[in-house]
């Protein structure tokens, strides 16, 4: 289970942007974060895969807080690949960061062989999100974060890459949080919507 536990964070000089704001995520729900512009769920998707420490309150794996050392249980994919890799790494090198790449893995998420020598600006955008995600799977994660993951891709490749994460989820028993601003894709994926502004 991930928890987040009374958490209140604001950033620095700001007033708090939520307190004591609880989440409880168990493995194999897929739970979308919901509120408005500007809300935080950003925040909050990197609060709970340890990008950012809370000012108060915990996130919780199994009951533990997150370990600091190596791959962490909890992964996230962002929004926009491209700021998400080393610019002068090759994608092979890219995946490696997070451990061994399994060929069957890379088949499921519809990554040719030949892109593995490539750098990152020779991918496109749907190309290189497709490798942000195998390198979080590669992390062994027990929660995927996804922070409006396929938001800037076009229709097709959108249904393709969460079709090819779903498959992953289910052979995995992953949890999924994830921000969509499409309540189609919304109405598709999650197993349960949380509106923050509820909270
Ligand atoms: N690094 C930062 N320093 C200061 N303020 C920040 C920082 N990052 C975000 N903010 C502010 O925190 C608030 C929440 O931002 P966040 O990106 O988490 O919202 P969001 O709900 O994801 O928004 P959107 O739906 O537009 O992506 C915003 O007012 C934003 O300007």
């Amino acid at each position: 289970m991930l928890e987040a536990h009374n958490i209140t964070f604001g950033y620095q000089g700001a007033e708090p942007l939520f307190r004591d704001f609880n989440l409880t995520v168990k493995r194999g729900e897929r739970v979308a974060l919901s509120a408005p512009s500007g809300f935080g769920k950003t925040t909050i998707c990197r609060i709970l895969a340890g990008y950012l420490r809370p000012t108060a309150g915990q996130v919780l794996m199994g009951g533990a807080p997150l370990r600091v050392r190596g791959a962490c249980p909890v992964q996230l994919v962002m929004q926009h690949p491209e700021l998400a890799v080393d610019p002068r790494s090759r994608m092979s090198d890219v995946l490696a960061e997070a451990g061994p790449a399994d060929d069957a893995l890379l088949d499921r998420l519809g990554i040719a062989h030949a892109w593995l020598s490539r750098y990152p600006h020779e991918l496109s955008g749907g190309e290189l999100q497709r490798f942000c995600i195998a390198r979080a799977l590669i992390a062994d994660p027990r929660f995927l974060i996804a922070d409006e993951m396929t938001t800037m891709l076009d229709a097709l490749t959108q249904a393709s890459i969460w079709h090819a994460l779903l498959d992953e989820a289910d052979r995995r028993n992953l949890g999924i949080v994830f921000v969509s601003h499409s309540p189609a894709l919304t109405s598709r994926i999650a197993t349960r919507v949380v509106n923050l502004e509820s909270r």
